[in-house]
């Protein structure tokens, strides 16, 4: 049902998306004009040879313009060095076009995709939205460069063929076009064949694509899991239902050649019966029906070639359509305001704020909690786990909105700041500390990206990273391999407290790294985290109680519901109390 909706609609839709791309085109149109210009005078140049032919042939009988056999000659051969300059030069400028155009649709979507709001990528995955910017833009490069020139000249040979058909044998074309109009028709049914399975292939190209980043980038839980095999069967599946799709695909493409063959050559048999009939009875002279038929084959290969075309064009607008989806989903609004914040305090109230992930939206993960966090103030969320202590970290984040109630800073909504310029006054230390593939150097100045080396080294030095960046033979241009690999996670979580400390942050979330580090690290990242967190606002999600102790304030949540909360000394006396129950089962543990 979803289907035939799409399929009917996609036509006025598809020319809408395809539109949408001139954009990318246009600073460059006066290049493509050119190219344009270059295509359809190597076409026209094609179209020339049967014409001169037949003249050639019917130099005796015909009043022709030229009447030297090897004048003729030196005519066709000029007009061939003529379309191979044409040529040339149609590609190249055509070349220049696309891979300009290409470039900025590509900025632009990354451009657009790293803005969209959280929610997005909590539905769509990596591999595929990765898939987007790499084979959809290659697929719209084949079309523009090559696709496109095809189109416009096999429709210029087709019309101006006809034309010149017409010209040298009107009876004869009448003839000819009789035929055509039933090829056409199971033509444009078998384009719709194609068509679906292009696009059905494609998606099948992208999930398989997927299974293999996914698993490669969790190597350490596929080997772990010892599900190498599991993993093998599952792209194995997949990929077998690709070759699957790509060779009924590939059927329905090659009957397409052979109907079209067989309607081509047929046509050209019928018309040579045509003609030699004509001739026998003096209509037509023998040197006409050579650029006749051989402006047929011209048509005829163009029309075979057509469908082709079409299909590439199809499978183009298909990745136009994919890409669209994304340019057209909505981005976060991360334009300055016109009043930057100044003297940011840091306090934070949540006012009966109830929130469900849009993509669930039925269940409230946060029910009617209010809590407030005073400037400077160490807050602690602890609780059974599911319980929400991350989601309330990704509302400080904005990273959503409050289905109800309101979160404010400083006693003013949150939805009264600019969004980058909140979150520039935060800094977050997560639990699994994801590094860029670069140095070190790049990763501490991602909290500051022009940042001093001394600001970086001191930086360091507060994160108690200094001491194993220095042993480092390359120090801070120790690459950390791609996504922190070669680091421990220690090490890797000093690195993040030092990013935390370049940026200077007043709000400060620290989600507590569940993993054990062993004493000795444990002891540096905590003893480096606790002077980050004097004289910032702090939250801390907090996996081990014993860490906590001295909080400010302890937040005991459960099940979305703020249920106690007070320091560790008042909530560890009410016996019936979670905070109670929780920490005995910890340390009994
Ligand atoms: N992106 C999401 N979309 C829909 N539901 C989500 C999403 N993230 C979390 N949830 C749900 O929200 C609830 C609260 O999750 P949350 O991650 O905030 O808990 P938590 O207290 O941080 O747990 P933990 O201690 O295990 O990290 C859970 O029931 C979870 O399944």
């Amino acid at each position: 049902m979803q289907e035939e909706k799409q399929k009917t609609r996609i036509s006025k839709d598809s020319l809408r998306q395809i539109l949408k791309l001139y954009k990318y085109i246009k600073p460059f149109q006066t290049t493509f004009g050119i190219g344009l210009i270059f295509l359809i005078l190597s076409s026209l140049a094609n179209l020339a040879f049967p014409l001169l032919l037949g003249q050639l042939i019917d130099r005796e009988t015909e009043d022709v313009f030229l009447d030297d056999i090897d004048q003729y000659a030196l005519l066709l051969l000029a007009v061939l060095l003529a379309q191979a300059i044409f040529s040339f030069m149609r590609v190249k400028l055509f070349v220049n076009v696309t891979e300009g155009a290409l470039a900025s649709l590509r900025q632009e979507t990354y451009r657009h995709l790293i803005q969209l709001p959280i929610t997005f990528f909590n539905q769509r995955r990596v591999g595929e939205l990765n898939s987007r910017i790499s084979s959809d833009i290659t697929q719209l490069q084949e079309t523009m460069t090559t696709t496109l020139a095809e189109l416009i000249r096999q429709t210029i040979i087709i019309v101006g063929g006809i034309g010149l058909m017409a010209y040298t044998s009107w009876k004869l074309t009448l003839f000819t076009l009789a035929i055509l109009p039933a090829m056409v028709v199971v033509a444009v049914f078998f384009g719709r064949f194609i068509r679906k399975y292009s696009k059905k292939f494609q998606a099948e190209v992208a999930e398989s694509n997927t299974i293999v980043e996914e698993s490669l980038q969790g190597i350490y839980n596929v080997k772990a899991f010892a599900n190498e095999f599991l993993e093998v069967a599952r792209y194995s599946k997949k990929t077998d239902s690709v070759a699957k799709t790509g060779i009924k695909g590939g059927t329905y493409r090659a009957a397409f050649s052979a109907f079209m063959i067989v309607g081509v050559f047929g046509a050209i048999v019928a018309v040579i019966w045509r003609a030699a009939t004509m001739i026998q009875e003096g209509d037509l002279d023998n040197g006409s029906l050579f650029s006749f038929i051989l402006y047929c084959v011209f048509i005829g290969g163009s029309m075979a070639g057509f469908a082709d075309v079409v299909a590439r064009i199809q499978k183009a607008i298909g990745a136009t359509e994919e890409l669209m989806d994304i340019l057209n989903e909505e981005k976060e609004d991360l334009t300055p305001t016109p009043n930057p914040i100044t003297n940011f305090k840091g306090n934070i109230h949540f006012d009966n704020v109830t929130f469900a992930y849009p993509t669930r939206a039925e269940t409230n993960v946060i029910k009617n909690l209010s809590l407030e966090i005073k400037s400077g103030e160490q807050v602690a969320l602890v609780g059974p786990s599911g319980a929400g202590k991350s989601t309330l970290v990704q509302l400080v984040l904005r990273f959503f909105e409050p289905t109800s109630g309101r979160l404010s800073f400083d006693g003013k909504p949150a939805t009264e700041y600019g969004l980058s310029e909140l979150r520039n006054q935060m800094a977050v230390v997560p639990q699994d500390v994801l590094l860029f593939g670069g140095s070190i150097r790049e990763n501490i100045a991602y909290g500051k990206p022009d940042a001093s080396e001394s600001e970086i080294i001191e930086a360091a030095k507060k994160a108690n990273a200094w001491v194993f960046i220095s042993d480092f033979s390359e120090g801070l241009d120790t690459i950390v391999g791609e996504r922190g690999v070669q680091l421990s996670g220690g090490q890797r979580q000093r690195i993040a407290i030092a990013r935390a400390v370049l940026k200077d942050p007043c709000i400060l979330i620290l989600d507590e790294a569940t993993s054990a580090l062993d004493s000795e690290s444990e002891r540096l990242v905590q003893d480096a985290l606790d002077k980050l967190m004097v004289g910032r606002t702090s939250i801390v999600i907090a996996h081990r109680l014993a860490t906590v102790r001295s909080s400010d304030k302890i937040v005991v949540i459960e099940n979305g519901e703020l249920v106690e909360s007070g320091t560790h000394t008042e909530l560890s006396s009410k016996e019936e109390g979670l905070y109670k129950q929780l920490s005995s089962m910890q340390f009994t543990d």
